[in-house]
């Protein structure tokens, strides 16, 4: 399998670069030249799997050819062995053909683990093979650095560096990234929001001479292809558990960074009947501004009680508009200079290509907390402030009420308590047995400016390569 670049103009690379890489050197993001794709027949033949060999069988043509069977199996089977349903992706029912996929079981309670305890594994496999270190480098705007922090801190070749806005993730998120202390692991916290070291960690990547040739970066952010192709597992996983793939199944995404939503759209290419896709938002609402008005356009960020989802600047849409422009990266290109300078559409019939599977929807703080108490009393299941806004944006756009109907949980509430607090639920979820003290535990982090240079300034001197 080869991966391409999105803008047309980079090498085309191996699974094995592709995992080591972030951005290709023309600016874009890697996608697969072609996907695999099942037959109705086979996914049926995947029926009753656990988790672990269901994920074997969708992800191994990405990687085959880079990562032997099976040193690839066993990672998988560790990786879903650490999780802490036996199911690893359960579905709770919340009414007559509606449920949340819970996404949250994994060691560090969000969506994130499935993808990040499998990307430490393969990048120790890879950089020990290659007696090669690496300076891991991610943006987060709470999940994405403990999961990369958890999945990664094993790996005897890397230096973690996790950017994370200043005062702008929940108490628990910070706590689960900065309490792990290691001479590798370095927490720093930016004085801006989730877009500045979003934008910091792609500008690393384009031009990496602050490094002086000693090493090059890794990225741990949906950027990074391997995310998205473990992401892609649990949509397979649903629609096996609802009667899939001889019937037609419907997702709702809470939506940020538009990797995990992408992957469904992925799964669809692959096979898997799919009959929609809602991108659900909160007051950051770039795409849906994208698909109701076709205005591709940045606003100011706003702080909303979902902190994970507080993106403007949505990564892998890139991924999308190069599908929506038949794969030209010069076209696509086009449409991103656009983008940088200030607004950005694309011809009508691109835009209601997208339309025919995409809807969208976006929730504010309010309706956020309504959505949580409303199901609480519904069902007595909690549901955080990312998924209540899945949940309500499935509501709002369902098609057809004859379709499964399955919300992405894609955080435990315990993450959020100010959210399930504001609901007025009257009750608040306990960390789990192995952070039952997270609140008594050291923590280490260093805060620096919204400044690029003194980032990597921090990055050159802390790391070990
Ligand atoms: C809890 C939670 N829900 C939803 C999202 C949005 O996912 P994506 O960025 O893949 O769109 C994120 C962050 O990415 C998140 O942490
Ligand atoms: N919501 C994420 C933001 C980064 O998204 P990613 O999926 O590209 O890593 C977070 O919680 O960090």
């Amino acid at each position: 399998m080869k991966y391409i670049s999105t803008r047309g103009n980079a090498e085309a690379l191996t699974f094995e670069d592709v995992l080591l890489t972030g951005l290709a050197s023309d600016g874009g993001l890697y996608v697969p030249e072609s996907l695999p794709r099942f037959t109705l027949e086979e996914i049926e033949s995947w029926r009753g799997l656990s988790y672990a060999k269901l994920a074997f069988n969708v992800m191994y043509p990405f990687v085959e050819g880079s990562i032997p069977e099976d040193e690839f199996r066993t990672m998988i089977e560790d990786t879903y062995a650490g999780f802490a349903h036996n199911a690893v992706a359960p579905l709770t029912q919340l009414d007559a053909n509606e449920w949340v996929m819970e996404l949250f079981h994994g060691p560090t309670l969000a969506f994130k683990d499935f993808a990040l305890q499998l990307l430490g594994r393969l990048l120790d496999y890879v950089l020990t093979k290659r007696n090669q270190r690496a300076v891991i480098l991610g943006a987060t705007s709470g999940d994405t650095g403990s999961a990369a922090i958890e999945g990664c801190r094993r790996c005897k070749n890397v230096d973690i560096f996790i950017l994370h806005p200043y005062q702008r993730v929940s108490d628990v998120q910070r706590k689960q990234m900065t309490t792990i202390t290691g001479d590798n692991i370095h927490n720093i916290a930016v004085k801006g929001n989730f877009d500045d070291c979003q934008s910091m960690v792609k500008a690393s990547f384009n031009d990496q001479s602050f490094l002086s040739g000693k090493t090059s970066l890794v990225a741990v952010n949906s950027i990074n292809w391997a995310r998205i192709m473990a992401q892609i597992v649990y949509y397979f996983s649903a629609s096996l558990a609802l009667g899939g793939p001889h019937r037609s199944i419907s997702f709702s995404v809470p939506t940020g960074n538009f990797g995990d939503i992408f992957a469904g759209y992925l799964a669809r290419n692959m096979g898997l009947p799919i009959n929609q896709l809602v991108i659900a938002t909160n007051r950051n609402d770039i795409l849906h501004r994208f698909m109701s008005q076709n205005r591709y356009e940045v606003e100011a960020l706003e702080h909303t009680l979902s902190p994970s989802m507080d993106i403007m600047v949505s990564s892998n849409f890139e991924r999308l508009l190069f599908d929506l422009y038949g794969r030209d990266g010069q076209a696509l290109q086009g449409v991103m200079d656009a983008f940088k300078q200030g607004s950005a559409s694309i011809d009508d019939h691109r835009w209601k290509n997208a339309r025919v599977l995409f809807d969208s929807y976006t929730v504010d703080d309010e309706q956020t907390c309504a959505t949580i108490k409303q199901v609480f009393e519904e069902t007595e299941e909690l549901l955080d402030p990312h998924t209540a806004i899945g949940v309500k944006s499935a509501r709002e756009c369902r098609r057809d009420a004859q379709v499964p109907m399955v919300t992405l949980g894609t955080a435990h509430p315990v993450k959020f308590p100010e959210a399930v607090e504001k609901s007025g639920v009257g009750v608040a979820p306990e960390l789990p047995h192995h952070m039952a003290d997270l609140f008594d535990r050291e923590e280490r982090y260093t805060v620096l400016e919204n400044d690029l240079a003194a980032v990597q300034a921090f990055v050159q001197e802390n790391m070990n390569a």
